[in-house]
């Protein structure tokens, strides 16, 4: 037995720990060095590869900046988008409640010359309109929305508002086009049509932050933004534009931090939701819709997230968020208020107007309470405690507002914008999105990155596959690689003893038999662990198959190492008569297989379920082999497609074919494969079908990944 290959394995498990331990002293000493504020902070090797600093470029940015870029007015001020043009942003030199601050920051400065250069148009934001809005789902006895009419203009902060199950998430999926209306109109700036089609410049942050825990808050949007911004930005530009936004919502000083999750936080709350709306903006939308952006927030985090928002309208960006009990200053950054009672609208209009409408319909606000608490009570059925006698029930408040004038006002269609404006808006939404082929290389570098960080599970997997390989080596070590006894060749076989002609299948069922077990859990985990980040990702337009392909082609050098190490020490101790190479690439085939395997049952089962039935399926597999029963019985049986289907009986072919093959000088080996079903002499098919059941495999879990929760896909 030769130790040189046992050896170079060890000085490449070696090799591979070394780096994992100076990779992870040069990012501690990056942290303490930023920390004590040193020199500029250098970064690991492997983040340095996968996301270059764009500081410098920034840097120039920041230089390219002069103070007299702002020519202030009492409300607009004019910002130069530094590509020959102006903006106009509002700002309200008197409004300081939020700390808005009356001139926008140097980073603000930046963000609106990145938004300007993306989205090649003066205005930011898209206005939506909606007329008799209606969703009513065939399985549902009663509408869950019926005539809702109003507009949102662009650039405002608009907020929904509502009992439990007042239609305030259907109202929003309705309008941003992720569910399709049933009845009415709709309109984005002032023109007919499918909202669904300005899904690349609408961004959505959902309720539950969906970021990834293992990954930093500059990772997370980096991503964001590589996938969505404009295809002919360069890859520095992105950075830029990153670090800028970054610091628009002062996550500057945690950017390097892993996001981790709620279980177990790293960053705040507050700013793990900062860095979800973060990953939308990073796509420079022009609306943004959220689903209550400050619950399970502290009032300091839920104004500072607001007060973000309001800035971000003020840029011109359209801002819609479903909100729950407001304190009072978020309530009064409001611009527009949407008020829903049992799907039907309540109120509509200014936030400034509330208060007199309700008041003129005969409510009592209490002189130092909130009114957005009283505004609750009465949407949510609780009126009578501010209106001492007459109606108060939803049902009354719908009819009174259908009727009323603000609400006839509304009607009022928004402007349509130029024909000019509307060919810049499809030329931006037709730019926006890095062609599929980056995608895969995003979405590629992105997995490897994610898999390093769970440096645990990966060597613990490399362990399974060497001790597996050890122990099948010792279960056969006593063979001292004999594992074929058949008939000598004529005119010797009066020689012959009794046949032994189940042991090479019996090995090769061992090495399926190990294989799935060692590969079975992580080829689940690879996709059933970010369920959540996929429909996140495939709902705001990123390329689902280069998502998908991101990932199978990051699980090719984690076969490649774990095929390794159990190959070795199997071939070490076993000694087959199979070549080293037939054998590395069999077994590396049958990973290959049980990856494949694995990510069809992460599609359909839940997280939990999925490692264990994807052990099952890979011990079933394993077993369907052709060794016992023998694939000729099973022939009898007529169940041999059964047995061609399973990945275990191309292997135990292949391995049948290669260990015999070379003893046909001595034995009849015709004889011997007859016995036993297998046909010699086709191994090249034999590994041809485990490639092609294995690419099966990812086709249909693709194929289920498409299919399977569509609507959170939307
Ligand atoms: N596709 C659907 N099919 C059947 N019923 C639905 C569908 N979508 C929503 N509903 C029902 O419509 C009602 C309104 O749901 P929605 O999620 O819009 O309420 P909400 O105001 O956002 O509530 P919450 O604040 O609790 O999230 C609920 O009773 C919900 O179960």
């Amino acid at each position: 037995m030769s130790f040189l290959p046992l050896g170079m394995l060890l000085f490449l498990d070696i090799l591979m720990i070394v780096f994992v331990i100076w990779n992870n002293i040069r990012f501690r000493g990056d942290k303490s060095k930023k920390t004590s504020g040193k020199a500029k902070s250098r970064r690991s090797f492997l983040k340095r590869a996968v996301t270059s600093l764009g500081a410098e470029q920034r840097a120039r940015q920041y230089e390219s900046l002069e103070d007299n870029e702002f020519a202030m007015t009492p409300r607009i001020m004019r910002v130069d988008t530094g590509f020959g043009g102006e903006v106009p942003v509002a700002f309200d030199p008197d409004d300081d409640e939020f700390g808005v601050d009356k001139k926008p920051s140097s980073d603000l400065q930046l963000f609106i010359r990145s938004m300007s250069r993306c989205i090649g148009a003066t205005n930011f934001g898209l206005s939506f309109e909606f007329e008799n809005l209606a969703f009513h789902p065939k399985k549902s006895i009663k509408p869950i929305l019926s005539e809702v009419t109003g507009k949102i203009e662009r650039g405002t902060l608009s907020g929904v508002m509502g009992a439990s199950g007042a239609g305030k998430s259907t109202f929003v999926n309705v309008l941003m086009g992720k569910q399709n209306h049933t009845g009415g109109t709709t309109k984005v700036n002032g023109v007919a049509g499918n909202i669904s089609k300005y899904k690349k410049i609408i961004g959505y942050v959902p309720q539950d932050d969906i970021v990834l825990p293992e990954l930093t808050v500059r990772e997370n949007i980096l991503h964001s933004a590589r996938i969505r911004l404009p295809s002919n930005w360069s890859d520095s530009e992105i950075q830029g534009h990153v670090d800028i936004l970054i610091s628009c919502l002062q996550l500057a000083h945690v950017k390097d931090s892993f996001v981790g999750s709620a279980a177990a936080p790293v960053i705040s709350g507050g700013q793990r939701k900062r860095v979800s709306i973060g990953m939308e903006l990073a796509a420079l939308p022009m609306a943004l819709f959220l689903d209550e952006p400050t619950s399970g927030l502290d009032a300091t985090s839920a104004a500072s997230i607001m007060t973000t928002l309001k800035e971000l309208s003020r840029l011109g960006i359209t801002i819609v968020s479903i909100i729950h009990q407001p304190r009072h200053e978020i309530f009064e950054s409001l611009d527009n208020l949407l008020l829903f009672g049992a799907g039907r609208m309540i109120y509509q209009g200014p936030e400034n107007r509330v208060q007199d409408y309700f008041e003129d319909v005969g409510f009592r606000f209490p002189k130092h309470g909130n009114p957005a608490d009283v505004i609750m009570d009465i949407i949510a059925g609780q009126g009578s405690l501010y209106k001492p006698s007459g109606d108060t029930d939803i049902v009354h408040l719908i009819e009174h507002w259908k009727n009323r004038e603000l609400n006839l006002r509304n009607h009022a269609n928004i402007q349509s914008v130029s024909t000019n404006e509307t060919l810049a808006l499809r030329k931006t939404i037709r730019q926006r999105g890095a062609p599929w082929y980056r995608q895969i290389y995003y979405c590629f570098l992105r997995s490897i990155l994610q898999q390093y960080r769970f440096k645990a599970s990966f060597f613990a997997e490399l362990g399974v596959g060497a001790l597996a390989g050890f122990l099948i080596g010792l279960a056969e070590l006593s063979q001292d690689g004999i594992n074929f006894r058949g008939l000598f060749l004529k005119p010797y076989e009066l020689l012959s003893s009794a046949t032994d002609y189940s042991d090479v299948p019996q090995m090769s069922l061992l090495v399926g038999l190990s294989i799935g077990l060692t590969a079975s859990s992580p080829g689940v985990k690879i996709f059933g662990e970010e369920k959540l980040t996929y429909w996140r990702e495939a709902a705001s337009g990123h390329n689902r198959f280069a998502y998908y392909m991101g990932k199978v082609l990051s699980t090719i050098p984690r076969m490649l190492l774990a095929n390794l190490h159990f190959s070795i020490l199997f071939y070490l101790l076993t000694t087959p008569r199979i070549s080293w190479a037939a054998a590395f690439t069999a077994n590396l085939l049958y990973f290959w297989c049980i990856y494949g395997l694995a990510s069809c049952i992460s599609m359909i089962t839940r997280r939990e379920d999925g490692p264990l039935l994807a052990v099952m399926l890979s011990l079933i597999v394993g077993v369907l082999n052709g060794m016992s029963p023998s694939l000729r019985q099973v022939r009898i049986w007529r169940l041999q497609w059964l047995w061609r289907a399973s990945p275990g009986t191309w292997l135990a072919e292949g391995y049948f074919d290669q260990n015999i093959g070379p003893l046909d000088y001595l034995y009849q080996i015709d004889i011997a494969a007859d016995y036993m079903g297998y046909i010699v002499g086709q191994f090249h098919l034999d590994l041809g079908m485990l490639m092609v059941i294995g690419t099966v495999c990812r086709v249909l879990a693709f194929g289920l990944m498409r299919v399977m929760n569509r609507h959170k896909q939307k």
